[in-house]
């Protein structure tokens, strides 16, 4: 996150804390007050007793988050209190007394507080990075002084999508990378002698950079000394030559996954409007995005709506539990791999216990550092998307499963529709693939299915389908593409994939693919597009193979 936005996140986290101080006295006042009443009557009625523990229930929640510690502390005390005589523990009147005196004094804690007190900081490093949206082929910068390789590396990771800058001297590569930062330094590095591109030398490049650089290592040298110089290097990948460059680009596009990944959706449902407006700033800082609600009847129409990864609830909202909107929320099966864990007050282990069984996962207690907040947040959000993930994508590809990918079709066809503009769907599938599992084992034609599925990500848009139709068969929607840019794109992609080179056995051997292709203003409303592409494949494949193929 740039220093203007931390500083703009700073300021808004300030403002919302004056604006709680502010409003702190009148919330002091009303407590003072319901206290106060307390010593009228003896036994202590209900009526008086559940709103002054609702109130210093929620005090207890929120002056923690708005830097008051010990305020919340002492509201937590009271509240403690004020529960054991729900529970039916009558005190005497000099505890009520106490009690009442206590109260008072807790307007003394707002001023001990000092202004703008750093009781949460705002947690930097957390943040998922979300760049690179208008890069359409992610820059490579290639450090390797034999001239053959470099070709070769450059061809083979250009046919991927990548764009490659090769430079033979560090300096060189070093000068660039001040011009224009790489996605990668991919380096030859040399172990022996005082060589200039040696694991110390990449090392000292790193120290100097603003940024680590995603650096990834190309070397001959296979044991632990060589991997723990990487590592000190700050490598992120290591290849052994002969390289495999279906892993090497593997590799890349973890990494570049994990940096690209979109933001988490937080959905906050609390009725404390100031400190969740205080919660939403922090994981907004930490890069989330952050719906918020206070009235749980809005919970429906912002499911459907924002699709969030996690919901924190708290417990006691208006009109209902929040363990109650939990079971709401499980009743839709469109939701049941969102996380929800509550974000309350209550301390009270049983009640904790009780919610957790009613369909939310977890409980976090208010107060909670930002840091914790942020960390909490993060751990369940990745853990709901891990598991979105691994429903709707494929394991050995991690692309759109044969369900979704169907299901994507559709949608892109009515949304088509909708807009007027079309949909190219097409259906690819690879060529003699029996050839190639016969001839070089399973486990090597797994990795061609899983080199065509990186390539189709790299070449194509964010916006775009990608699906494992079935074994080595994979489905593509295009949407707002014509059939000529469509054909051009996938002509290209399948010049690029044959021209992939495989290791295997000691020897080396090339994929190719077949295509049918079909546009949604060539056919009717209701066609079915995956029906006509597979008509245009089999026509690819007794045409002879390797080519597209347009649906007649
Ligand atoms: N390695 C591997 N092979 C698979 C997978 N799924 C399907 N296959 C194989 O893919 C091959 C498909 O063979 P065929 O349908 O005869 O087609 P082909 O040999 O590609 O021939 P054409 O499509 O006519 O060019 C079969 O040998 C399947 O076992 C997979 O997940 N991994």
């Amino acid at each position: 996150m740039s220093s203007d936005a931390q500083q703009h996140a700073l300021e808004q986290l300030q403002n919302l804390r004056r604006e709680y101080a502010a409003k702190l006295p009148s919330v002091l006042t009303k407590l003072e007050h319901s206290s106060e009443q307390l010593n009228a009557e003896q036994p202590l009625p209900l009526e008086l007793l559940q709103p002054l523990y609702q109130e210093l229930h929620k005090l207890a929640g929120s002056a923690g988050s708005f830097g008051f510690a010990e305020l919340s502390v002492q509201s937590r005390e009271k509240e403690q209190l004020v529960k054991k005589w729900l529970g039916g523990e009558a005190p005497t009147t000099a505890e009520v007394a106490e009690f009442v005196a206590a109260v008072q004094q807790l307007r003394v804690l707002i001023d001990a507080s000092a202004p703008d007190d750093a009781a949460n900081v705002l947690v930097a490093g957390h943040s998922q990075a979300v760049q690179l949206a208008d890069a359409d082929r992610h820059l490579i910068y290639l450090l390797e002084d034999d001239l053959d390789l470099a070709a070769e590396l450059q061809l083979a990771l250009t046919n991927f999508g990548y764009r490659v800058e090769h430079y033979v001297t560090l300096d060189a590569a070093e000068a660039a990378v001040g011009k224009v930062r790489p996605d990668f330094l991919l380096v030859d590095v040399m172990f022996s002698g005082d060589s200039r591109t040696g694991p110390e030398s990449i090392a000292a490049l790193q120290e100097r950079a603003i940024d680590p650089l995603s650096v990834v290592f190309i070397t001959a040298r296979d044991d632990f000394d060589a991997y723990l110089a990487a590592v000190r290097a700050g490598a992120v990948g290591y290849f052994v030559k002969p390289l495999d460059i279906p892993q090497l680009v593997n590799c890349l596009e973890s990494q570049l996954k994990l940096a690209q990944s979109s933001p988490y959706r937080i959905l906050i449902v609390d009725d404390d409007v100031l400190l969740a407006r205080h919660y939403k700033v922090v994981l907004e800082h930490a890069g989330m995005r952050v719906e918020l609600i206070s009235d749980p009847r809005e919970v429906l129409e912002v499911m459907r709506d924002f699709h969030p990864e996690l919901v924190l609830l708290d417990l006691h909202l208006p009109e209902c539990r929040g363990y109650e909107v939990a079971q709401l929320i499980r009743l839709n099966p469109d939701w049941l791999r969102v996380a929800i864990a509550y974000l309350s007050s209550e301390s009270d282990e049983q009640v904790q216990a009780n919610a957790v069984g009613y369909g939310g996962e977890d409980f976090l207690t208010k107060p909670i550092s930002d840091l914790r907040l942020v960390s909490a947040v993060c751990v369940r959000a990745a853990r709901s998307r891990q598991l979105s993930e691994a429903i709707d994508r494929d394991s050995l590809t991690g692309l759109l499963t044969h369900a979704r990918i169907k299901e994507r079709v559709n949608i892109e066809q009515q949304r088509a529709r909708r807009l007027g503009k079309p949909v190219c769907v097409a259906m690819i599938d690879l060529d003699h693939f029996k050839n190639v599992n016969d001839t070089y084992g399973h486990a090597i034609g797994d990795r061609v299915i899983r080199a065509l599925a990186q390539l189709l990500r790299q070449r194509l848009r964010q916006t775009d389908s990608i699906g494992r139709y079935g074994g080595e068969e994979f489905v593509v929607a295009l949407p707002e593409c014509d059939t000529a840019a469509a054909k051009l794109i996938l002509n290209d992609l399948r010049e690029s994939f044959a021209a992939v080179t495989f290791n295997a056995s000691g020897t080396t051997f090339n994929v190719s693919l077949s295509c049918g292709l079909v546009s949604s203003d060539r056919c009717a409303g209701g066609s079915n597009l995956l029906e006509i592409a597979d008509q245009a494949l089999y026509r690819a494949k007794a045409e002879g193979r390797n080519r597209v193929c347009e649906a007649n």
